[in-house]
């Protein structure tokens, strides 16, 4: 039998310069079926400019001496640089790390980064603070959305039950991450059967934004089979910016007992990349409660009638409800090999 070529997935496009009941209910249920929203740039407060800027300043700290990148190797804070295969998001499949570098930085504080910052990018402070801020806001307006459109009982909170708990009010594990998969040398001895520059995985946090670059390709969703995601999807011009892809991550799928897809997901070398010769670069921004925030069930009529079990995730298996913090710690624990 011959192999069907996979088929690209089919994720709606969606604008999100209204908040209204329309808007919230498509997001909804673009999120309970595929886990995955493209949102127009455009219709977001996010400067194409200023995205662009962000990935020569990736260019530029990727391609800094090891020696400078090693300054600011990643902690178990989670915040710093990781080298190529230091990371296994899929530590069950793979005998070898992903084939990527990465870096991480967590909330700015006054303007100001919480960690050291690489020499290539000790000017650029507030141009990155600037960023991860926009990051966040978008994501707090899309957090409404969804809080909206999952119709959460008013006297709960109603539109602000997700926001409410995003609010910058305390420590959050909140991560804008610079990605780098480089073009692999030959002397890497990369298998593509057993080797991947992002193990399949879900993201841990609220929600992810990730930008992705026009010739670039290379991430997968699982939905019965892998399926290659576009960074043009049909409906949008090239000549437009490529949309913010929006998914899922696992604590808003917990928060909603499932009815949120936290789809699972991976980054492959596409037949495309080889030819082209051009590494990846993408930026995901990882949206997480405050620390203290409680994995709870959303009171919410509409998922009472919708989830039959509710909470699967709200306690540690002996009755304790647990916090976004202490969830977050046992999944990086698990992805770079620290102890629990
Ligand atoms: O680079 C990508 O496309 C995805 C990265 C990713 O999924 C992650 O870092 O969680
Ligand atoms: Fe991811």
């Amino acid at each position: 039998m011959a192999m069907c070529a996979p088929t690209t997935a089919k994720i709606p496009v969606i604008n999100v310069s209204k908040i209204d009941t329309d808007t919230a209910d498509r997001l909804v249920a673009a999120a309970a079926s595929f886990g995955f929203i493209f949102i127009e740039l455009e219709s977001t407060d996010i400067e194409y400019n200023n995205v662009q800027h962000m990935f020569e300043l990736s260019k530029k700290f990727f391609a800094s001496p090891r020696s400078e990148k090693e300054k600011c190797a990643i902690t178990e804070n989670n915040k710093g640089w990781s080298s190529m295969l230091s990371e296994t998001l899929d530590p069950e499949h793979q005998t070898r790390g992903d084939f990527k570098e990465a870096l991480n930085f967590g909330e700015f504080q006054g303007g100001k980064a919480q960690q050291p910052l690489p020499s290539s990018l000790v000017d650029s402070e507030t141009y990155l603070s600037d960023f991860f801020d926009s990051c966040h806001n978008l994501c707090v307006r899309l957090l409404q959305l969804f809080a909206m459109g999952l119709k959460i009982d008013e006297e709960a909170g109603g539109k602000d039950w997700f926001s409410s708990r995003h609010d910058k009010s305390g420590p959050s594990g909140s991560i804008l991450r610079l990605l780098h998969y480089p073009i692999i040398p030959a002397e890497a001895g990369y298998v593509p059967e057993k080797d991947i520059r992002a193990g399949a995985h879900s993201d841990y946090g609220s929600i992810t934004l990730l930008f992705q670059r026009p010739g670039q390709e290379g991430l997968e969703i699982l939905s019965g089979g892998w399926h290659p995601v576009p960074v043009h999807p049909e409906s949008v011009d090239t000549a437009r910016p490529p949309p913010i892809l929006v998914n899922i991550g696992d604590l808003l799928s917990y928060w909603t007992g499932g009815y949120l897809k936290s789809t699972v997901h991976r980054v492959v070398v596409p037949p495309s990349a080889s030819a082209s010769g051009e590494d990846r670069y993408s930026m995901a921004f990882f949206c997480h409660p405050v620390d203290t925030a409680q994995l709870i069930p959303v009171p919410s009529a509409f998922l009472r009638e919708r989830v039959k079990k509710r909470g699967a995730m709200d306690t540690d298996g002996e009755g304790k409800v647990i916090t976004a913090a202490e969830h977050l710690k046992g999944r990086l624990a698990a992805t770079y090999g620290w102890k629990k």
